[in-house]
C-alpha cells in the first residue's frame, strides 16, 4: 500500500471530500455506525424508488437479477446483515469506508472479495447526481451484481489483475479500465437495445438517462488499450461511454491482454481526450 491513511486524510480534506478519514484503519475501513436519522431513511427510500423506475428500463439484466436476489432496498442497509447474505451467495462481503479511497487499497479489497461501501448518504439536494461516491452509489450501484456468480468472480479477478498492473506502474491505466467498465460501462448485446451496467450510471438519475438515451452521449466501441489510455473526470457527466458486446468480451480482453506491453507502450504519455476517442 503506497499511501498512509494520515496523508490521504489530509489530501481529502484539502479537496473538500466529505468523509471523516481520521478514523480509518490501515486498510481504509471504518465501522458503519448504524445511526441514521428518520430523514436519511426517507432520502434512501426516495432514492431507491425513483431510481428503480429507471433501472427497470435502462439497466442490463445481470444488474436487475442482482436486485431481485438481494432485496433489502426498503431501508438503509445494515452492512453486517448484507454481508451475511452475500457470503452465502457468492462469498463476498461489504466493508464500510469513509468515502473515496485510493486505488491500491480499493483493488486489494476486491481481490479478497470485500467491497468497500461508503457509510454516509447524499442529501436531498443531491438526489439526481453527486460528485463523490456515497452509500447510495456504492450500495445501489455496485452491490446487486455481486450476488451474481459470474460477476462476483470477475470483480475479484479485477482486483488481482489490478495489483499486477499497479506493480508495473500502470495505476492510472488500470483505474481508467475500471472506470469505463465497472463504473460507466454500457452493453449492447446482439439484437438487443443498449443497456447500462456501470455502477456510476445505476446510481445517478440524470446521468443514467443521458448515457443510454441522449443523442449527445458519445458512444465508443470497447477496445481495451484505448480505454486504458482515455482520461476521465469524476465530477462531471462522462464525455465518452464505452460499449461492450458482452461480458465475455470483457473477460476475454482482460485475460488475453499483455498488460506489461500495454503499460510499457503508454506509461508517461498524456491521456487521450474522451471527447475525441
Ligand atoms: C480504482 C478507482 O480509482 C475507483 O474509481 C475506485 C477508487 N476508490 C473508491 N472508493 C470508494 N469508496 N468507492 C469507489 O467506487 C471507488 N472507486
Ligand atoms: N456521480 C455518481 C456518484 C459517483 C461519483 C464519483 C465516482 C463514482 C460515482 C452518482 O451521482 O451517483
Ligand atoms: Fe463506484
Amino acid at each position: 500500500m503506497t499511501m498512509s491513511v494520515a496523508d490521504y486524510a489530509r489530501e481529502c480534506a484539502a479537496q473538500g471530500l466529505r468523509g471523516d478519514y481520521s478514523v480509518c484503519r490501515a486498510d481504509f475501513t471504518v465501522a458503519q455506525g448504524y445511526d441514521y436519522s428518520a430523514d436519511e431513511q426517507a432520502v434512501w427510500r426516495t432514492l431507491c424508488d425513483r431510481q428503480t423506475k429507471l433501472t427497470r428500463k435502462l439497466a442490463h439484466h445481470s444488474y436487475l437479477d442482482g436486485v431481485a436476489e438481494l432485496g433489502l432496498l426498503d431501508q438503509i442497509p445494515d452492512f453486517g446483515a448484507v454481508s451475511e447474505k452475500l457470503r452465502k451467495l457468492t462469498g463476498w462481503e461489504i466493508v464500510a469506508v469513509p468515502g473515496l479511497i485510493p486505488a491500491a487499497p480499493f483493488f486489494d479489497h476486491l481481490a479478497h472479495r470485500r467491497f468497500p461501501v461508503t457509510n454516509w448518504l447524499r442529501t436531498r439536494q443531491e438526489l439526481d447526481y453527486i460528485v463523490e461516491p456515497d452509500m447510495f452509489h456504492d450500495f445501489f450501484g455496485h452491490v446487486p451484481a455481486l450476488t451474481q456468480p459470474v460477476f462476483a468472480d470477475f470483480m475479484q479477478m479485477y482486483g488481482e489483475r489490478a495489483e499486477d498492473v499497479i506493480a508495473l506502474g500502470g495505476d492510472e491505466m488500470i483505474t481508467r479500465l475500471y472506470w469505463y467498465t465497472a463504473e460507466y460501462g454500457l452493453m449492447q448485446e446482439a439484437g438487443q437495445p443498449l443497456k447500462a451496467f456501470g455502477a456510476g450510471l445505476m446510481s445517478s438519475f440524470t446521468e443514467l438517462q443521458f448515457a443510454v438515451e441522449s443523442r449527445d452521449a458519445h458512444h465508443v466501441a470497447f477496445d481495451l488499450e484505448t480505454v486504458m489510455r482515455t482520461g476521465y473526470e469524476i465530477d462531471k457527466f462522462q464525455r465518452a461511454y464505452f460499449v461492450l458486446p458482452s461480458f465475455d468480451a470483457l473477460r476475454d480482453a482482460f485475460q488475453t491482454a499483455d498488460m506489461a506491453a500495454i503499460v510499457g507502450r503508454n506509461k508517461g504519455k498524456p491521456a487521450l481526450d474522451p471527447a475525441t476517442v
